[in-house]
């Protein structure tokens, strides 16, 4: 039978691919099985360690059961044998009563053994689903631009739980398995050593055949899953560029990409089936055969006179015990392989260091409104920006590939800099070194006097504000949105910073004030609304450094107008940057940088810029005719 090998995605002429596309390119080349590793296997269990009295009652109870098991079958081959041989009706209850005691006590264990194991695996994928989560937010920006996210999402869904699947089942399983198989392979040894001898030959071939459809079902289910990822990545990302779509019509061709993913989908869990339809029918026709020349060989020592019948029945019962596990061990072996693999990923990801990180030695950034309140945790009122400045600042985000060059300029603190320049010109590298989210290649950038890497990135952080192009809500109220700024700043703090923005007003306007629920993305509220409510969330958290991509999303001049008002305020007092879309925000600023090609090429106040009539001059014309058109 053909196992359907995943073929390219074909995108239709006028439609990327891209997420679909790319999550199949990164699939493509991670192994889906790794040898059984004891260092990957020690690791994981150091995750239960701090379950260990759960572990180890588990560990003791699946022992017991592995014991248990056999011993219900030997005890009913013995009542066979015994008391119903031999026609002794009292002992044939004493057997039947026995038998009963231990069956309820091994299914006592076994909802023990089930519950604990589960609860275990689940601990353990918590533990490293935080870690996970943890170790990548830590991780600066430079990782996010190497490692896709369909391969972040696939460590933490796919990869964890095959974890789960090997922590939950496979150890535990196996230990029940094999202390059944050992158990009847002892008791058969004793009774018949010839029939023994006959079981064990058989018992590679079963072996053998149920390791290669269960690695084939393996693949193909990895496939199938894969598949459905992509539908749901390709539904996720239809609804999310639902307005681009309908914008251009595109929704056929979507239909029948969607389809052509179904059907791929589709193919693979047929390919599933089909596999699974020829195992579960070869496995017993084997078992099927194998019972046959068990009986022409038992049944020719019973007539010749060599064994008893009930010894054969009691034969007949532990070679179903010994061949039974056959298949669940060949399918947990796999399934470890699996794992192996998946550890393997999950564990690199969780040992991937960041290729910088905070020097040791680095001290935190003084705040000197801290200082000016006695170092108590509430600031002054008064908000001194930082001085900021970038000294012969080269960057490259890809080694050989610089995207500035020689950068440099001081913000004096409480000054506004408008970076301008046409889109690639690198201002919001520019922003991102003065950020710290990246370490510049060459050159220094300095706060307050004091190197970059030299300070915490933490202290930076929490003195600088960012209001971004694309003002990123999280879902929740706008109240949360907004106290996001500073967690601990109460209500009434809230209402006084929006208060400050003179937006309290069209806050309340809307539909459940500020207890309006916002979506993904901020859904359900206006552009300029979003706008503000960002602006409040930088003013609650009262940077001392400001950094604001300016929206350039056309909005009306009423809000327009607002906007303004609001960005004078919050930009008072603060050292601000600002990757300017708009005359206005530049005609204020206190110096403008124009950028071209990653280098700053010419600088000054607009004023100065335009009566130069040099590159700004030319930028200017082109801002005075985009606010022509908003208005
Ligand atoms: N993460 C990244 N990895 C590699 N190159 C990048 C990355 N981000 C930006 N670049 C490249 O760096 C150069 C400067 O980009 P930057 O984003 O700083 O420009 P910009 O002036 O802010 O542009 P825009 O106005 O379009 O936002 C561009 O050539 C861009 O392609």
């Amino acid at each position: 039978m053909r196992t359907p090998t995943p073929e390219p995605a074909q995108a239709p002429p006028g439609r990327p691919l891209s997420l679909v596309q790319r999550m199949r390119d990164e699939e493509e080349d991670e192994p889906q099985f790794k040898p059984l590793s004891w260092g990957l296997i020690r690791r994981l269990f150091g995750y239960m360690r701090v379950h260990a009295r759960k572990r180890n009652v588990l560990i003791a109870l699946t022992v017991l059961r592995a014991a248990q098991l056999p011993g219900l079958v030997w005890l009913g081959s013995k009542i066979i044998a015994g008391p119903i041989a031999n026609h002794q009706l009292e002992l044939i209850w004493w057997g039947v009563g026995a038998y009963a005691v231990l069956a309820v006590l091994t299914d006592g264990f076994f909802h023990f053994r089930q519950r604990f194991a589960l609860e275990l695996g689940e601990a353990v994928v918590n533990r490293l689903r935080s870690e996970v989560f943890a170790h990548v937010q830590r991780m600066p920006m430079g990782f996010f631009h190497r490692m896709k996210l369909g391969r972040i999402i696939g460590r933490m869904t796919s990869d964890v739980e095959t974890i789960r699947t090997a922590i939950q089942d496979v150890f535990f399983v196996s230990i029940v398995q094999i202390g059944q198989m050992a158990f009847a392979a002892v008791v058969m040894a004793l009774t018949d050593w010839v029939l023994f001898l006959v079981v064990v030959g058989m018992a590679p071939v079963l072996w053998a055949i149920n390791r290669h459809f269960r690695a084939k079902l393996s693949r193909n289910s990895r496939a199938a899953q894969e598949s459905f990822t992509r539908v749901t990545a390709t539904l996720a990302e239809s609804v999310n560029g639902i307005r681009v779509t309908q914008g251009f019509v595109r929704q056929e061709t979507n239909a029948g990409l969607f389809r052509g993913l179904l059907a791929d989908h589709s193919k693979y869990n047929v390919a599933l089936a089909r596999t699974s339809a020829v195992l579960i029918p070869l496995l017993e026709l084997n078992s099927q055969f194998f019972v046959s020349i068990l009986l022409v060989l038992g049944g020719w020592q019973v007539l010749s006179g060599g064994t008893d019948v009930s010894v054969l029945i009691e034969f007949f019962l532990f070679a179903n015990q010994f061949f039974a596990p056959l298949q669940v061990l060949g399918n947990q072996y796999n399934q470890a392989l699996v794992a192996m693999a998946s550890a393997e990923r999950v564990f690199n990801l969780l040992d991937t260091k960041p290729e910088w990180e905070d020097a040791p030695d680095a001290v935190e950034l003084a705040d000197p409104r801290r200082r000016a309140a006695g170092g108590k945790a509430g600031v002054t009122s008064m908000s001194p920006g930082a001085r900021v400045e970038f000294r012969g600042v080269s960057f490259a985000y890809d080694k050989g590939r610089p995207v500035l060059h020689d950068v440099s300029f001081v913000a004096e603190p409480g000054r506004t800099v408008a970076l301008v320049g046409h889109t690639g010109s690198g201002k919001s590298s520019i922003i991102n070194l003065a950020a710290k989210f990246y370490l510049p290649t060459e050159g220094e950038v300095l706060i307050d006097g004091q190197e970059i890497r030299a300070l915490t990135s933490h202290s930076l952080h929490a003195q600088m504000g960012m209001v971004q192009q694309q003002n990123f809500l999280f879902s929740g109220t706008v109240l949360e949105n907004i106290r996001l700024g500073r967690p601990e700043a109460s209500d009434e703090e809230v209402r006084t910073a929006a208060a400050k923005l003179d937006c309290l007003d069209l806050l309340e306007a809307l539909p459940d004030g500020f207890h309006t629920q916002v979506g993904e993305k901020g859904g359900g509220i206006s552009a300029g609304q979003r706008q503000l409510v960002c602006f409040a969330r930088a003013l609650l958290a009262d940077p001392r450094i400001l950094i604001l991509d300016e929206a350039t999303s056309a909005i009306d001049a009423l809000t327009e107008a607002r906007l303004h008002r609001a960005l004078a305020e919050l930009v008072r007092g603060r050292t601000s940057f600002v990757v300017a879309h708009r005359l206005s925000t530049i005609r204020h600023a206190d110096l403008v940088l124009v950028l071209d090609g990653g280098r700053v090429v010419e600088r000054g106040t607009h004023a100065s810029l335009v009566s130069q009539n040099g590159r700004y001059a030319e930028l200017h014309r082109q801002f005075a005719q985009a606010d022509e058109r908003v208005r």
